[in-house]
């Protein structure tokens, strides 16, 4: 069952994508352009994202790999074609070069086949025939470009109660990914049904940018990664089918730290929030809410967001901890993903090892903090959140006395 109407409900099933081959594909010259800020180490960062899978799984939560869940997918004939025709789709390729590839990719074995669409191809990788294009090709040429941002399962798919939005990426190196995750949620088995509330054809929208604060009340950073109009048709769906009452607009300064609403506030408890203190009492809202007619909206505001999103979830206020106490420390840490904490539970979330000004405040405020390794996996620019797309979540029940101890049941 996929279920997900908070940020902090005990977290059920999750959706991770364990990085490999494509990791190997960045060098020095692509590394930028494939948005990672260095060379990961590939087997440390396995590691790594091993040891997060296992703090979750050893804490009762499924864990779905994207991988594997491609792999099954891909067993049926429709799911490859759509799978090919994206990857073979872009204009370098010419019609002559195109036709090999696509004759490669459709000779390859589902296992083979997610390796390739995850690990892109090398020009000397495949026969790619006597046509201009392939002979001008160096041999380390990309015919189809890597996805090493794979990794980062938040943005590429988010779950809204019982529906999926496969989201539309901004970033040229990153927009075949949702074709990956949409061939997982309409073919899988296991989705089979599952309804989708947004597809990649709809206006720019990252999963990053999505925070559920509460039930029916959804924050959507606007800025590099999700348009405007983006945020405009996700409000438009959510309340037209009734999955949300009021959707937060909140523009985000589009700079490389702070890229999406998540990485300068994620939820730690169900009235709480880690936050970079640097946006934390300048960030606004605009609140959507239905308008008077079908198929229209009221927008209102801007107006601090701390205070638009505790009006909206119906609280006086919301704790905010901040990350680090030293503004130096603060920007270092939030840089390294100190706000992109994921919640297991109200109070319980996992966090980077290295953000320890930020995990020292989360435990002050009663927060348990499981850290994680995130040396390698951090140059890619994301954190725990990040690598996570949520199925399943219990629906918050009555806090339970307000006690410093995890919500686990
Ligand atoms: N939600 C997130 O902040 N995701 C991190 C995405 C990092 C990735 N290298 C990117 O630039 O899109």
């Amino acid at each position: 069952m996929a279920y997900v109407d908070s940020e902090v409900g005990r977290l059920r099933t999750v959706l991770l994508h364990r990085p490999g081959p494509e990791l190997a594909r960045l060098t020095p010259r692509n590394n930028d352009a494939l948005l990672f800020d260095g060379i990961p180490w590939v087997a440390r960062a396995q590691e790594e994202h091993d040891a997060f899978a296992e703090a979750l799984r050893s804490r009762d939560v499924e864990v779905l790999t994207l991988d594997a869940l491609l792999e099954e997918a891909l067993q049926e004939p429709a799911a490859r074609e759509e799978a090919i025709t994206a990857a073979v789709s872009g204009p370098h390729l010419g019609d002559s070069l195109r036709r090999c590839v696509r004759a490669h990719l459709e000779g390859l074995h589902p296992h083979d086949l997610t390796v390739a669409l995850v690990a892109g191809l090398l020009s000397e990788e495949v026969h790619g025939g006597t046509g201009l294009v392939a002979r001008l090709l160096e041999p380390h040429d990309f015919v189809v470009p890597p996805l090493p941002n794979l990794l980062f399962t938040r943005d590429s798919s988010v779950w809204l109660r019982d529906r999926v939005a496969v989201t539309r990426l901004a970033m040229p190196a990153r927009a075949r990914e949702t074709t990956l995750t949409r061939v997982v949620y309409t073919y899988h088995p296991r989705f089979a049904g599952a309804q989708h509330v947004y597809e990649p054809t709809d206006e720019p929208l990252e999963g990053g940018d999505v925070l559920v604060l509460g039930s029916g009340v959804v924050a959507v950073g606007t800025g590099e990664r999700t348009a405007p109009a983006g945020v405009e048709r996700l409000a438009l769906r959510l309340l037209g089918e009734g999955l949300a009452t009021c959707v937060l607009a909140v523009p985000v300064a589009q700079r490389r730290a702070t890229m999406h609403l998540d990485t300068v506030c994620t939820m730690v408890d169900r009235d709480a929030v880690v936050m970079y203190p640097g946006v934390a009492h300048s960030l606004e809202a605009y609140a959507i809410t239905a308008g008077d007619e079908p198929g229209q909206l009221r927008v209102d505001g801007p107006r601090p967001f701390l205070d638009a999103a505790a009006d909206a979830m119906g609280l006086d206020r919301l704790r905010v901890i901040d990350t680090g106490l030293h503004p130096v420390v603060a920007e270092r840490e939030q840089w390294d993903d100190g706000n992109n904490t994921l919640a297991i539970a109200p109070r319980l979330c996992v966090a980077y090892e290295r953000n320890t000004e930020t995990n020292a405040r989360l435990e002050k405020a009663g927060i348990e903090v499981v850290s994680i390794a995130g040396s390698e996996l951090g140059s890619g620019r994301g954190g725990p959140r990040c690598m996570s797309c949520p199925v399943e979540r219990e629906p918050l029940g009555p806090a339970s006395g307000g006690g410093a101890s995890p919500d686990m049941e």
